[in-house]
């Protein structure tokens, strides 16, 4: 019998399993299945005597140890009031995972809603209710909730009654009856986590309810009440100065490749020959795509296909087998790079600005006046944008000479081509620039994107070059099919705005509106030679 059908946790490790998977949409709050009443200890995650150490946690989680002890320390021992808590960050950054399995950590009893499950206030209202009052929806009660809210103010009530009730049942706040009642929770504060806030912006009367959540901790004045908001946009695309406390932000960054080599290394059989595996695939995936939920069914496809010609899956490859794998792998790496390339360009690319903790004004696309900005967006989406900002940047006689045949990487090429640069071009250059100043075709835009694309994280190393590269430089075909969808989002986002039209072919023309500084900031976070590449 699987963990999922135990009756006494089903909710709880319905919970649970979220964090094991990609998707979150089976979070939910009722189990219509299970046939026990909910109880107090259904507030909390995890067995009963089930030990889940910090070092459980900190080691479920690779790359997250920063943000898992910032977590920790703004929860504070057990019964600490708390300030909201704000945890933000891009998709699949692991942010619901490392809440959730913190409190798997605390034990600590906490109700948890996702405003994408929860799809409407009145949903997402009764959804919370419904956990406090340990109501579960099932055929005898028609699947009814506990509480029937029908506007904001009856969800205040309800939830003040169901916290004042929970409450005075934690261990600590009524002697010894409630703490045998309390049965696992540890400690006498009740946490609401709010996920998947980013949400509530598009719905109908998302411009009530958020500033409804966020002045719920000022409206309750409950100090055993505490609030976390988890969400994929950034803090200041939420505060407009309504005058509530602004929550705690934790941020979590997109991984690095060295994260992502740690996450899935984690939980294999044998790590040699995935190691062996992820050195040869994480490198060009990364390029397209640092989430986990995109990367993990395309590296467990991969994988199996990798392990095809092994008889013995404990084997420890050594450098003759480790070619032979590539060589019997290598076709199958640009369709799935195409695959993962089509999925993970999304056509509302979400760009938001991270703020410095606690302050700092909004900021608009554009404006790069603090080292801290991070960018929320697709690996490829940058590198459209670095290529766009050159494309403007750059006078395009001199595109040939910087983007090379080896996709400009190879710095001694360049230089010596450089060197061979005439003064005669080098003026057409400036008159081209002069004349032309910042604009680009469409084809300029993506010969230059298919050439860096293959340059960020350095140069590909000796031993990918004894491979003979996984053709994404010359096999790429594939994965420009879908650089039209980007540009949209690049272009609605204004990071790229057209500009007029070529008096000779009529065909569009586009430019770049970013700063240097801010793609020099998203250069350093794909690691890509921006410099190298910027006409002086
Ligand atoms: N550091 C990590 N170690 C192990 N697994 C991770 C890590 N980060 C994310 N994951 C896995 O990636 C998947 C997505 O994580 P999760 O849902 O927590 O991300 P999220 O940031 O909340 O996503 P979303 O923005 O879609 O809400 C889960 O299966 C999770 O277990």
């Amino acid at each position: 019998m699987g963990k999922e059908e135990s009756p006494k946790t089903t909710r709880r490790t319905t919970r649970s399993s979220a964090v094991a998977t990609p998707s979150k949409n089976v979070v939910e709050e009722t189990n219509a299945s299970s046939s026990q009443p909910p109880t107090l200890s259904d507030l909390v995650l995890g067995e009963e005597r089930e030990s889940f150490s910090l070092d459980d946690l900190l080691s479920s989680f690779p790359g997250r140890r920063n943000q898992i002890q910032e977590l920790l320390q703004l929860l504070g021992p057990r019964n600490s009031p708390m300030l909201p808590i704000f945890v933000y960050g891009g998709t699949s950054t692991g942010k619901t995972s490392m809440v959730l399995e913190t409190f798997r950590h605390l034990k600590r009893p906490f109700v948890y809603s996702s405003c994408l499950s929860c799809y409407n206030p009145r949903i997402l209202f009764e959804s919370v209710l419904n956990q406090l009052f340990l109501h579960r929806k099932n055929a005898v009660n028609g699947y009814s909730s506990a509480k029937r809210c029908e506007s904001p103010s009856d969800f205040v009530n309800f939830l003040r009654e169901a916290l004042v009730s929970v409450l005075a049942n934690l261990e600590g706040n009524s002697g010894k009856l409630s703490s045998k009642r309390s049965g696992k929770a540890n400690g006498n504060m009740i946490y609401l986590i709010f996920d998947n806030l980013e949400r509530v912006r598009g719905w109908e009367k998302g411009s009530t309810i958020l500033p409804l959540l966020f002045n719920l901790y000022d409206i309750l004045k409950m100090p055993e009440v505490a609030l976390i908001f988890i969400s994929s946009a950034s803090p200041d695309t939420y505060y407009s100065s309504m005058g509530y406390v602004e929550p705690i932000p934790i941020y979590l960054p997109d991984y690095t490749q060295d994260d992502l080599q740690q996450i899935f290394l984690r939980n294999q059989a044998n790590k040699k020959l995935y190691a062996s595996f992820l050195s040869v695939v994480l490198r060009p995936f990364c390029r397209i795509t640092r989430r986990v939920d995109e990367l993990s069914p395309a590296f467990s496809l991969l994988f199996t296909k990798y392990c095809e010609p092994v008889t013995n899956l404990g084997v420890v490859p050594n450098k003759e087998l480790n070619q032979r794998l590539f060589h019997y792998f290598r076709p199958h790496v640009a369709p799935s790079l195409n695959e993962i390339f089509k999925v993970s360009s999304h056509p509302s690319t979400e760009v938001e600005v991270r703020e410095t903790k606690g302050k700092g004004s909004t900021r608009k696309f554009g404006d790069c006046e603090d080292d801290q900005l991070d960018f929320h967006m697709p690996t490829s989406a940058k590198y459209l944008l670095i290529s766009a900002f050159l494309a403007s940047r750059n006078p395009a006689t001199l595109d040939a000479s910087l983007f090379d045949s080896t996709g400009g990487s190879n710095s001694r090429k360049r230089r010596r081509k450089a060197s061979e640069k005439s003064m005669e071009q080098k003026e057409t250059a400036e008159q081209e620039l002069l004349l032309n100043p910042g604009t680009f075709p469409m084809e300029r835009l993506l010969a230059i994107f298919q050439c860096i694309a293959s340059v960020g994280e350095g140069s590909l190393d000796e031993e990918e070059e004894g491979y003979d590269g996984l053709g994404i430089r010359n096999g790429n075909g594939g994965l420009m099919s879908d650089v039209l969808l980007q540009l949209s989002s690049l272009c609605s986002a204004n990071f790229i705005v057209t500009g007029g039209s070529c008096p000779l072919e009529g065909s569009t023309r586009y430019r770049s509106t970013v700063s240097e500084d801010m793609v020099l900031k998203v250069a350093r976070s794909i690691k890509f030679p921006l410099s190298k590449y910027i006409y002086r």
